[in-house]
């Protein structure tokens, strides 16, 4: 697949509380663009038709109760879909002007350049340096391996705090210094773009509070797609939000769906459906 190298066409403005504001509902340089998006599992259609474009470094939050196929569609962007027996995806996802799930596509390399971070901090039982230096090693990376390790490290604010015990086991870090590491490690391969299916539900608030301040750094690099239960959170990181619900067909059959998808400063401020209204009032969910 080939890496989009042009600039962002619209540099984002920065708003009065130095916020990054888009200026757009939809942003204007897509590294993704969702069109009829349906994803089943055996027979059961879990959502359906979902549209939405994902801009270049933004960092972008999907919201909604639970069961509403959040993560789910997170799921689609690197193809981990893929990895579930069942699982089944129609509609289209472009990478940059690509197929995600075109017929000659390596999901391999997909998931290189769209990394994941997951709910849990799952390190590899191996050492501080070993988790972040496997992925360069089996991609064949060229470069130092000592300086890899650094930069992810120091990119993911981790590196201070385990410069000295680089042989220590990972396992050993506190919960947020294992989700910074796989933060670190995800990085480590020189992805575009990262996934982060709720990196904080089981962290602390001071924890938490480091991730998102992370997060924030890094989309002056990454594109960031994030799906969060905490709306606080994603009214804090995020420049656009996608709100999903769960609604049921003519068949009683249950099914996610994206209703609004818009900057997130709108979508908490004056959104245009009642549902999302409703969501993020709490009248609902
Ligand atoms: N591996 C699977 N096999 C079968 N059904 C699944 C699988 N994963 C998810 N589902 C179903 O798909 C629907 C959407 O689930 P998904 O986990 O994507 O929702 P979500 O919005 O991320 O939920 P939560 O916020 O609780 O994590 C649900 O009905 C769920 O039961």
């Amino acid at each position: 697949m080939d890496r989009h190298a042009a600039p962002p066409m619209t540099a984002p403005q920065v708003g009065v509380t130095g916020a990054r504001v888009p200026s757009t509902p939809e942003p204007l340089d897509p590294v993704f663009t969702v069109s009829g998006l349906t994803v089943h599992y055996g027979d059961y259609a879990a959502v359906r038709d979902v549209n939405m474009v994902i801009g270049r470094r933004e960092i972008t939050a999907m919201i909604g109760p639970s069961g509403c196929g959040k993560s789910t569609v997170l799921r689609c962007f690197n193809r981990m879909n893929d990895l579930i027996p069942g699982a089944r995806v129609s509609g289209t996802i472009l990478y940059h002007d690509e197929d995600v799930y075109g017929e000659h596509v390596d999901p391999i390399e997909v998931r290189r350049r769209i990394g994941m971070v997951f709910q849990k901090p799952n390190p590899f039982p191996k050492s501080i340096y070993d988790n972040i230096a496997y992925g360069p090693r089996v991609n064949g990376m060229k470069g130092n391996l000592d300086d890899i390790v650094e930069e992810a490290l120091t990119k993911a604010a981790l590196w201070d705090e385990v410069k000295d015990k680089l042989k220590q086991n990972a396992l050993s870090l506190s919960g947020g210094q294992q989700q910074r590491l796989c933060i670190a490690r995800t990085i480590a391969v020189k992805p575009e773009v990262i996934l982060m299916d709720e990196p904080c539900s089981a962290l602390d608030p001071i924890a938490t509070t480091k991730i998102e301040d992370l997060m924030q750094e890094l989309a002056r690099e990454y594109t960031i797609v994030i799906v969060t239960h905490n709306m606080q959170q994603a009214a804090r990181v995020s420049e656009r939000t996608a709100f999903f619900t769960a609604e049921v067909d003519e068949n009683g059959q249950r099914y996610g769906r994206l209703v609004e998808f818009d900057q997130t400063s709108r979508i908490f401020t004056n959104p245009r459906d009642k549902r999302t209204e409703d969501y993020i009032t709490g009248r609902f969910g």
